[in-house]
């Protein structure tokens, strides 16, 4: 009996575009012989199941179920193909731990946790990860931009605390930059992340558990032709990707212990995107954990998945198998 998979894209953050687009890219690569997939969009209008015609059922939220037809469709695992709230933050996984239906990312307390970057630096730093200074803000709490600017040194990184895909974010060099900034990233969280920049070159490094076994895909350099991996640099051309990246030996096996200590502390499950840059003298820094990383064509794990000689079928598949194993 083929397997029944659920596709869940969409949600309710700016990042939904992307999610459109990492589905796409799975759905195409799942192998339609092993797995009945339907591509299910949780949106702020509804959860559906949208059919190739177009007419769209409506998901059973009950038991997450479908009624198509006569038919009664219950699946048998979860892909989550959707970034940001509430598929990347702990809240799907909770709710699907609750009806029982397993599911391809993190748990629900990692899924949350790394989803707030404040508290993923935190709990990396007490690890001995190396991360930036930071200054943790919440609009309901006053705060004043003088404060910020003697706590920290310029330039500075000024982001939504819960967010992804670089939206809302801003890179600082004059202080006087710095009010605008924080009300671009409040237009987008209640929470504000300021972290000092880190000198170095930009890596990031995919790490997923397949057959047991903890496993660090090629690594990937980010050389953005902005001024940092915004928006425009990943998703409109606007960098160059090097995979692997062009690094000897001893840089090589630093990211790739750093990221796989990360992957255990963290107790992660699937496959998770890990960002660094890699100061010359101190080594790798951590920026943050993506547990639920985009898989759209100028996504960086597609890139990684091919560099180490897999094609996006078997890595699409060896994630369902291990979710049906239990993770
Ligand atoms: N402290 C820092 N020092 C140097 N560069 C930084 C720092 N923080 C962020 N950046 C730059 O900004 C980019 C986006 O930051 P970050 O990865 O934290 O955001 P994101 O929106 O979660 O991204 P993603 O699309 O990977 O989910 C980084 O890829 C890097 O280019
Ligand atoms: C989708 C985006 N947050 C990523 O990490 O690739
Ligand atoms: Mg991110
Ligand atoms: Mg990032």
């Amino acid at each position: 009996m083929k397997k029944k998979i659920a596709l869940v894209t969409g949600g309710y953050s700016g990042e939904a575009v992307i999610s459109y687009k990492s589905a796409r890219t799975i759905y195409n690569n799942l192998d339609k012989a092993k797995y009945d997939v339907y591509t299910i969009d949780i949106n702020p209008e509804g959860w559906y199941y949208e059919h190739e015609d177009g007419q769209k059922t409506l998901v059973n939220r009950e038991n997450f179920t479908l009624t198509v037809g006569a038919e009664l469709v219950r699946f048998d695992a979860v892909f989550v193909g959707l970034h940001g709230t509430p598929g990347e933050d702990g809240k799907l996984q909770g709710y699907f731990d609750m009806i029982g239906l397993p599911y391809s990312s993190c748990n629900a307390a990692t899924s949350a946790l790394t989803f707030n970057k404040r508290y993923t630096v935190a709990v990396a730093a007490m690890a001995g990860i190396n991360v930036a200074k930071s200054v943790h803000l919440f609009k309901h709490t006053p705060h004043d931009v003088n404060d910020v600017l003697d706590r920290l040194r310029l330039p500075v990184f000024v982001k939504p605390n819960n967010g992804g895909s670089s939206i809302g974010m801003s890179k600082v060099t004059e202080g006087g930059q710095l009010a605008a900034a924080l009300e671009k990233a409040f237009a987008e969280d209640d929470q504000v992340l300021v972290e000092e920049m880190i000198n170095g070159r930009e890596f990031t490094v995919g790490v997923y558990r397949a057959e047991g076994r903890i496993n660090v895909l090629p690594i990937t350099e980010i050389i953005a032709h902005n001024e940092f991996f915004d928006f425009e640099a990943k998703y409109q051309g606007k960098s160059s990707e090097v995979t692997p990246a062009d690094i000897d030996e001893s840089w090589k096996k630093n990211l790739e212990d750093a990221a796989t200590r990360i992957y255990e502390v963290f107790n992660c499950r699937g496959v998770v995107r890990i960002d660094f840059i890699y100061n010359d003298e101190k080594g790798p820094h951590m920026l943050e954990i993506n547990t639920v990383p985009g898989q759209s064509e100028a996504s960086v794990i597609p890139q990684q998945v091919r560099a180490a000689g897999m094609n996006l079928q078997d890595f699409y598949g060896a994630l369902v198998e291990q979710t049906l194993a239990g993770g």
